[in-house]
C-alpha cells in the first residue's frame, strides 16, 4: 500500500505540478521567495482504486530552509466539473503509482469519509497511524467538506458531528493543539471542544525539521485532529464585525464628531457583555492550563530574553516593512522599560496566537480553539511556558482589528469623514478592550490594568508580528494593524 521513496525523483511531472500549484495555497508558508526545490518525501496511498487517494508529505527548500506540507492528493481518471477548481493538472503515466488527473483530494467528498474509517479503527498505514481518542467513538459515515475562509490550515467538517484539521506545514513532535485539548478535556475544562481522534505519524519520517532547533525527539508527528463540530457557534470575529457595522452606521448627531468609549454602547449591537464573558472564559482556560501544566516563577534573566527576542523581531519586520520604522523608536522604549523590571513573574502555558477568529460563542459561552501558537514560531517557542497577560494582548490587538478592519475598506474617504470613522473605531475598540480586561481580572486572572507596561510590550510585539504577518500573506490587510499602531504609538 506504501510507496516511500528512498531516493525520491526530483524532476518528475507531478514534482512540477506540485510546485506550481503550491505557492498558491492560503495555507503555504512562503509566499515571500521562491522554491528552490521540492521532493516527495512520503508517499503512502490511503485508498486504491478511481478515485485514489494518496497522502503526500513535501519538502520543501526555499534558501537554506526546507519546510514539510502535508497533502492529501487524489487521482482520477475522468475528472468531475465540480473537481475543476482544485485540479493540478494530468500524468501521463503513473508516478509513484499516481496517475490521471490529480487534485486537492480536501475538496473530494468521496476521499475524505475513509479518513474516518481509519481513524475509527485505529489502522496504521506505511508511516501513518490512526488514532480514535480513548473512550469516544467516530462515526464512519460522513463525507469531509472543507470550510471556506483565512485559514492556515484546512480543516473538513463531517455533518454536524466532526470538524478535522489537516495541519499544513508539519512541525516536529506532538501538535500542542492536540496536547493542551487533551489535557483541558481530562481535567473537564469546559471552553474547549471534545477530541475525538487523530492521524499521526512515525518521528522519522519527516526528516529535518525546517529550524534545525528542535527534532521533536522520539514523539510522533501530528498531521490531524478531529474535534466535536459545534454547530451552532459562531465566530468572535464575525460577531465583533456586526457590532462594528451597527456601530458604524448609527447616524451622528449634528457638529459632533467626537465618539466616546459609552457612546459605542449605544449602539443596537454593543458586544460589551460578550467581551467581558470571554476575558472570563481566557481567565478560567488559563487557571485550568497553569493546573494541567505547571507554573514557573520565571527570574528577571528570562524575561530580558523575551525582550531581546522583540528587538530581534522588531529589526527584522522593520527592515522589510519599511512603513513599520518611524514607529521603532516608541516601540522599543516601551521594551526597554519591561526590560528594567526586577521582580519574577509567573510562566505557564498559554494559548499563543489569541484573536477574535480563534474563540467561538455557543449556546453555552465562550470555546477556544487552535493552541498551535504563532504560525511563524519554532516548535520549541510555540510550547514554552510565558506570562498569560500575553493572550490578553493578542486579544487586544483582535479588538484594534476588528474595530479598523471595515475602515481600511472604506476606501478613499474624504479626510474629514475618515477622522470621524477614526475616532468611531477608537471608542469601539477602547469600550470592547476594557470589558475584556475587567471579565479577565475579575474572573481571577492577573489585572491587565496594574501591568500595563507589560500588555502593552506584547501589544506591541504582537502588531510587529502581525505586520510581518500581513505583508507576507495578505498585503491589502497591511493598512489594519498600521493604522492601529500609528494610534498606539504614535
Ligand atoms: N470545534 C469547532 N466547531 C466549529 N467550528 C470550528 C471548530 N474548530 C474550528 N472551527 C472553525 O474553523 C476555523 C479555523 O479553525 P482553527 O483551528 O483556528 O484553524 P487554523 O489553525 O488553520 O487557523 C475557526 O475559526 C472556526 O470558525
Ligand atoms: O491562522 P491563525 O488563526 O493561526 O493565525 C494567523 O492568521 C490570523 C488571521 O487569519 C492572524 O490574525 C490577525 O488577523 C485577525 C483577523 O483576521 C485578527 O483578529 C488578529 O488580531 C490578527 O492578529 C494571526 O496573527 C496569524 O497568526
Amino acid at each position: 500500500m506504501t510507496v516511500a521513496p528512498s531516493a525520491p525523483p526530483t524532476d518528475t511531472s507531478l514534482v512540477r505540478l506540485l510546485t506550481g500549484w503550491l505557492p498558491r495555497q492560503r495555507w503555504f508558508g512562503g509566499k515571500d521567495g521562491p522554491i528552490h526545490d521540492l521532493t516527495i518525501g512520503t508517499a503512502t496511498e490511503l485508498r486504491t482504486g478511481d478515485p485514489a487517494l494518496h497522502h503526500l508529505i513535501l519538502d520543501v527548500r526555499q534558501d537554506d530552509t526546507t519546510d514539510h506540507y502535508q497533502l492529501l492528493l487524489g487521482a482520477r481518471r475522468d475528472l468531475p466539473e465540480h473537481l475543476a477548481p482544485v485540479v493540478m493538472g494530468r500524468l501521463e503515466g503513473p508516478e509513484q503509482g499516481i496517475t490521471g488527473y490529480v487534485y486537492d483530494a480536501a475538496h473530494d467528498a468521496e476521499l475524505t469519509r475513509p479518513l474516518l474509517g481509519l481513524m475509527a479503527d485505529e489502522r496504521t498505514v506505511g508511516p501513518l497511524t490512526f488514532r480514535r481518542a480513548p473512550g469516544t467513538g467516530v462515526r464512519t459515515d460522513l463525507d469531509g467538506v472543507p470550510i471556506p475562509g483565512e485559514q492556515s490550515n484546512t480543516s473538513l467538517i463531517f455533518g454536524d458531528a466532526y470538524i478535522c484539521k489537516l495541519f499544513r506545514r508539519l512541525s516536529p513532535g506532538v501538535s500542542p493543539d492536540l496536547e493542551v485539548n487533551l489535557a483541558l478535556s481530562r481535567r473537564g475544562c469546559e471552553h474547549v471542544p471534545s477530541v475525538h481522534g487523530w492521524i499521526e505519524m512515525e518521528p522519522g519520517a519527516l526528516g529535518n525539521p525546517s529550524s534545525g532547533t528542535d527534532s521533536g525527539g522520539d514523539e510522533p508527528v501530528t498531521l490531524a485532529l478531529l474535534s466535536e463540530f459545534l454547530r451552532t457557534a459562531t465566530d468572535g470575529w464575525q460577531l465583533a464585525l456586526t457590532s462594528v457595522r451597527d456601530w458604524f452606521a448609527q447616524p451622528a448627531a449634528p457638529g459632533t464628531p467626537a465618539f466616546t468609549a459609552d457612546d459605542a454602547g449605544a449602539a443596537g449591537g454593543d458586544f460589551a457583555a460578550e467581551a467581558e464573558r470571554l476575558g472570563a472564559a481566557t481567565a478560567e482556560v488559563h487557571r485550568d492550563l497553569a493546573v494541567a501544566f505547571g507554573v514557573v516563577q520565571a527570574p528577571p534573566e528570562n524575561l530580558r530574553k523575551i525582550v531581546f527576542a522583540m528587538h530581534e523581531q522588531l529589526d527584522q519586520v522593520s527592515a522589510a516593512v519599511p512603513q513599520l520604522r518611524p514607529y521603532a523608536p516608541a516601540i522599543r522604549a516601551v521594551f526597554d522599560r519591561v526590560a528594567s523590571e526586577a521582580a519574577p513573574l509567573p510562566f505557564q502555558r498559554v494559548h499563543g496566537d489569541y484573536h477574535l477568529g480563534q474563540v467561538l460563542r455557543t449556546d453555552s459561552g465562550w470555546t477556544l480553539l487552535d493552541f498551535e501558537g504563532e504560525p511563524a514560531r519554532t516548535p520549541a517557542e510555540r510550547r514554552a511556558s510565558a506570562h498569560p497577560l500575553r493572550d490578553v494582548a493578542g486579544m487586544l490587538r483582535s479588538f484594534e482589528y476588528a474595530a479598523r478592519f471595515l475602515l481600511a475598506r472604506e476606501g478613499d474617504v474624504p479626510p474629514q469623514a475618515a477622522e470621524a470613522l477614526e475616532l468611531r473605531a477608537q471608542a469601539w475598540a477602547e469600550r470592547n478592550r476594557a470589558a475584556f480586561c475587567a471579565g479577565y481580572a475579575a474572573a481571577g486572572g492577573p489585572d491587565p490594568a496594574a501591568h500595563a507596561t507589560l500588555v502593552r510590550a506584547f501589544e506591541f510585539d504582537k502588531a510587529v508580528y502581525e505586520i510581518r504577518y500581513e505583508a507576507r500573506n495578505r498585503p491589502s490587510w497591511l493598512p489594519v494593524p498600521l493604522r492601529s499602531l500609528a494610534r498606539l504609538a504614535g
